[in-house]
């Protein structure tokens, strides 16, 4: 059974439509990104998953349970990280942990074990009985995190789980979510960080206005993007070697003194060839560089140029 199945869902505010008609199929055990600009609705996406907002066409099922119509066996399925915090200030974060467990129906005793095993889990034990607000700016994301964790969750959700951390934090923080993912928990992740999709998801949903213009993993989408192939070599060819023919992964061949750059789709694959080509014809490589395309660059140019697109479709 699916983690998330989505059907032709839509939410409109007013004339604002934020989804107009998603379909989405999230596997059980997978690592799952959502990805889009600004306003694409992602987080409305989000809210109508966890019953915060509700949806108005469609339906959205979580391990099989109705959103609306079974919202609490959905909900409980469900361990949200938000984007903005929103915990009570005001008390000893394990106090906050075990009760948010009360309130789903874990006994006392078995809260108290688990707020400490979530708070161990992403590393600030130490800091049990500290405030919410004493909390560091990246302590407070690594106790979301543990917040969500707290009813044990088949299903994590993730929105922008790395906003404003470092980069060592960040790091510890993927750590964490990568083995919860291994040890069987499906996860749902926004992010703004291309690089953390393209590391962590084994598939993305592109989302752009409200609607779903791609489903795919990381490498699909880089492969329709193009690497450089940089090859320096000894000597300076006057004319630029033959290395397109039979090989239409290869969009241009430019010279520059020594230095050859091709540009191609998947390079990886192109610039053993590219090699063999050269040596055959007698030229001696002194360095070989392949600039991947990064996820990143593939997803500024699907989500730009249907931009493209709708401009032009609204155009008089
Ligand atoms: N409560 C609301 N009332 C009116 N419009 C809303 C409301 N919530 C969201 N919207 C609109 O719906 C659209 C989608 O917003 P949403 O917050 O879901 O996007 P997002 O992809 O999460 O964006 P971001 O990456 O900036 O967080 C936007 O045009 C937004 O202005």
């Amino acid at each position: 059974m699916p983690a998330i199945e989505i059907d032709a869902l839509e939410k409109s505010y007013g004339d604002v439509k934020a989804l107009s008609g998603v379909d989405l199929t999230v596997p059980e055990g997978s690592f799952f990104g959502l990805l889009g600009p600004n306003g694409a609705g992602k987080t409305t996406f989000i809210n109508i998953l966890v019953g915060l907002v509700r949806a108005t066409g469609g339906t959205a099922k979580v391990f099989g349970h109705d959103v609306e119509s079974e919202y609490q066996a959905a909900r409980d399925c469900i361990g949200l990280a938000p984007q903005e915090f929103n915990v009570d200030r005001f008390f000893p974060i394990r106090e906050v942990l075990a009760h948010k467990a009360g309130y789903h129906g874990i006994s006392k005793e078995r809260a108290r074990n688990r707020a400490a095993k979530v708070l161990k889990r992403v590393g600030i034990y130490e800091k049990r009985n500290t405030r919410f607000d004493w909390l560091s700016g990246g302590m407070k994301r690594r106790f979301v995190l543990a917040r969500a964790l707290i009813t044990n969750p088949d299903l994590l959700i993730l929105d922008e789980p790395t906003a404003g951390v470092d980069v060592q934090l960040r790091r510890e923080l993927w750590e964490t979510i990568t083995k919860l993912n291994e040890g069987g928990t499906t996860i749902l992740l926004t992010t703004h960080y291309i690089e953390e999709a393209e590391r962590l998801c084994d598939e993305v949903a592109i989302l752009d206005s409200g609607r779903v213009i791609d489903v795919a993993s990381p490498e699909t989408l880089m492969n329709r993007g193009t690497d450089d192939i940089v090859v320096k070599l000894r000597d300076s060819p006057t004319a630029i070697p033959d290395l397109t023919s039979n090989d239409d992964r290869i969009v241009t061949v430019n010279l520059d003194g020594r230095r050859i750059v091709i540009t191609a789709h998947r390079g990886g694959l192109v610039a053993p060839e590219i090699v063999r080509k050269l040596d055959a014809s007698g030229h001696e490589i002194i360095d070989l560089e392949i600039k991947r395309t990064s996820l990143e660059e593939v997803f500024v140019e699907m989500t730009r140029s249907d931009e493209r697109e709708s401009t032009e479709m609204t155009a008089p």
